[in-house]
């Protein structure tokens, strides 16, 4: 089978995000971890999301990691690539957004693409060029206290143009609620040869899938998940769709769960407050952390006993806005993210090794880190938890390890345990 469509997401749980839509749409999507290369096997699938951990690496790193993943896609047969970030736009006056789409636009000799980071489901809406999370603009919401990447604006206009050399435009709601039609006339006439981005407001999924379908011709299509959603249609009145199935068999081992928390996003926290009530929880103190005190393997001594008997435990370092700040006291935020990602990567690893199978992992960065630990390399695509976040499944470690990978952002208070239970139904008994 040949790739159709081949994404490449910039963190680990925007990908199980674009994955779990496409998926929901009909198309058989494996996710691939990291930039693939030459000994990458061909997955068996009409799309493939390569999650890389490039949101927050500088410009050059991340346009190379996905300029050769574009390139690997194309070789096994790509017919149109989908850039995937993050529907609040997370990213930095430097990139990675604008830096990755103008390199992909050259790569792929295209002039024109869209940028539509909407994702009703879950609260994003663009209207007239802003971003909306829930009721209120991007900056009022708590995505301005992120730890690597705060957003202080709401104009994805603004934020792009300075991110980005090629002319960046808007297409408002009033031409998108005209249809696909006038969409891709819109987009036609502001063609010029030279590179363009149409910022695309959408403020339900009926949008979406106009704009989805506007995009037919695309070689170049970035934005967060949802917008992907109508891409699927275009493939199958194309004649390339082998069927529309939904579903993808999942199974999930038996045996001990820990969930791993280094979001800081105000669900998460809720999250994490949620969990404590009901399972045994541990906090990973940063300051030791950055300290170089041995936070992980005390962290591993006191979860030891529960894995030996296979309850579930959380482990986090989350904190609010103002102990992240306290925290990162002048120091480059990037560098102690990483510090913490690690010692989590370090803990997951280890409580593997003594036997967890399943693991949940709140935020990205973080879930990039626990899965590079884990040696992870494709996953399957599992049952939808809440809005973005599946279940997923190793596929080719000898033993398959349950994953869920949550975005900081994603989930109703009690995801944690809700995501753990889920799992009974679908445990493998021999
Ligand atoms: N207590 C803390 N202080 C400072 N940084 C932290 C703390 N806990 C976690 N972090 C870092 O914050 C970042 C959170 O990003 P991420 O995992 O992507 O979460 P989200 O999905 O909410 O954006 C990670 O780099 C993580 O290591
Ligand atoms: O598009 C989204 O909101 C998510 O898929 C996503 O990328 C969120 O990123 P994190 O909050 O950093 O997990």
């Amino acid at each position: 089978m040949s790739i159709i469509l081949g994404c490449i997401a910039d963190d680990l749980t925007g990908a199980t995000d674009l994955a779990m839509i496409l998926v929901r749409e009909g198309m058989k999507t494996v996710q691939v971890v990291g930039e693939p290369n030459a000994d990458t096997p061909a997955p068996n699938a009409e799309a493939v999301v390569v999650a890389l951990k490039s949101r927050t690496n500088n410009a050059q790193e991340a346009i190379s990691m996905t300029i050769s993943s574009c390139k690997w896609l194309q070789s096994h047969g790509a017919k149109q690539i989908f850039f995937k970030y993050c529907s609040t736009f997370d990213s930095t006056d430097q990139g990675n957004i604008g830096p990755v789409t103008d390199a992909l636009m050259k790569h792929l000799e295209c002039a024109s693409t869209i940028a539509c980071p909407a994702f009703p489901e879950n609260g994003r809406t663009v209207y007239h060029g802003y971003l909306f999370v829930n009721h209120g603009l991007l900056s009022e919401s708590s995505l301005r206290n992120h730890p690597l990447t705060p957003m202080r604006d709401s104009n994805i206009k603004r934020i792009l143009s300075a991110q980005s050399s090629s002319k960046v435009s808007n297409l408002y709601f009033e031409q998108i609620e005209k249809g696909h039609e006038v969409i891709a006339q819109a987009v036609a006439e502001k063609e010029t040869g030279q590179p363009i981005i149409h910022i695309t407001d959408a403020l339900n999924d009926n949008h979406l899938r106009s704009i989805g379908k506007a995009c037919k011709d695309m070689k170049l299509v970035t934005g967060g998940s949802a917008v992907a959603q109508g891409l699927p249609l275009n493939f199958e009145e194309q004649g390339l769709l082998r069927s529309r199935t939904k579903a993808q068999s999942f199974f999930a081992p038996v045996g001990a769960s820990v969930i791993l928390s280094g979001s800081c996003s105000e669900a998460t926290r809720s999250q994490v407050s949620y969990a404590q009530n009901h399972i045994p929880s541990y906090c990973l103190d940063a300051v030791a952390i950055l300290k170089g005190e041995p936070v992980a393997n005390e962290a591993i001594n006191w979860a030891t006993k529960y894995i030996d008997t296979a309850t579930p435990v959380l482990l986090y370092s989350s904190a609010d806005p103002s102990v992240v700040e306290q925290i990162q006291n002048n120091q480059n935020q990037i560098d102690v993210g990483s510090r913490v990602e690690a010692v989590i990567g370090e803990i997951a690893q280890k409580l593997h090794a003594l036997g967890a199978n399943r693991f949940v992992v709140a935020g990205g960065e973080t879930s990039g880190a626990v899965i590079n630990a884990l040696a992870v390399k494709t996953m399957s695509i599992g049952p939808q938890i809440d809005p973005g976040v599946p279940w997923t499944s190793t596929i080719i470690n000898e033993k398959p390890i349950a994953l869920a990978l949550k975005s900081g952002n994603f989930g109703t208070d009690d995801f944690f345990i809700k995501a753990l239970n889920q799992l009974t139904q679908y445990e493998i008994t021999k």
